[in-house]
């Protein structure tokens, strides 16, 4: 039967990326998404800007919601330092598949554990599944109509302190206006936009940064 999307993505990587150099990884998934497939990463330009957040957070727990190949999982994880714990939750079993090999390919398993499940499922399980007591730093890029409701479900199991930061993807395209209308007018968040482009297109996205105020 042909392949997945994913699936060939995992092999590009394989075949000619570094085995334990996540730049390496990052490199030949921008140049196949460019140059062969387009594919949902959250990409090069924009992962720019969530690299120069995850160095200002500098977060001992973070959360990904959304995990798809692995991208954003190893941009993250290779900014990480030693004793620091990425959790990454991904609905879809193949893609999860899939994203298991490319965080090993990188040698990031140590930093990165992928949970297969729903978020509505999976959030309220966090603190007894890791011991986590609150997130430092959540990116949401899963379901574009789960953003909303997960970080109500955030709040309401008491993971997010006071400073905890939130980064959403695709808050233009392919949009969360109710998500957007939620940070932007809540008095427990204060929020900014960071304007940039989808992925590999021309077209606008960006991503929105907000502050849990408590
Ligand atoms: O990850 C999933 C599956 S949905 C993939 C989300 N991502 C997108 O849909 C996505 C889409 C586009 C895009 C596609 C077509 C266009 F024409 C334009 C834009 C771009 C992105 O950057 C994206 O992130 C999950 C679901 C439930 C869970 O509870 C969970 O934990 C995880
Ligand atoms: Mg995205």
């Amino acid at each position: 039967t042909r392949s997945t999307r994913p699936q060939r993505l995992l092999k590009a990587v394989q075949e000619k990326a570094m085995k334990g150099d996540p730049q390496s990884v990052i490199s030949t998934i921008d140049y196949f998404c460019r140059h062969s497939e387009w594919a949902m990463n959250v990409g090069d330009e924009k992962g720019s800007i969530l690299d120069s957040v995850v160095c200002e957070v500098s977060p001992t727990t973070a959360l990904e919601l959304g995990t798809y190949c692995g991208y954003s999982t190893v941009r993250i994880a290779r900014l990480l330092p030693p004793g620091t714990q990425l959790i990454t939750l991904e609905f879809n079993p193949a893609f999860a598949a899939v994203a298991r090999q490319v965080i090993e390919y990188a040698g990031l398993h140590n930093k990165v554990c992928l949970v297969e499940g729903a978020s509505g499922d999976m959030i309220p399980k966090m603190r007894e599944m890791f011991g986590i007591k609150t997130f430092d730093f959540v990116f949401l890029d899963h379901w574009k109509d789960r953003y909303l409701p997960d970080i109500k479900l955030l709040e309401g199991c008491q993971l997010l302190r006071k400073g905890s930061i939130l980064l959403a993807d695709n808050v233009i395209c392919p949009g969360t206006p109710e998500y957007l209308e939620y940070v932007r007018n809540s008095p427990h968040y204060k929020s900014m936009y960071y304007k940039s482009h989808l992925e590999y297109t021309k077209v606008e996205d960006g991503l929105e940064k907000s502050v849990f105020l408590g």
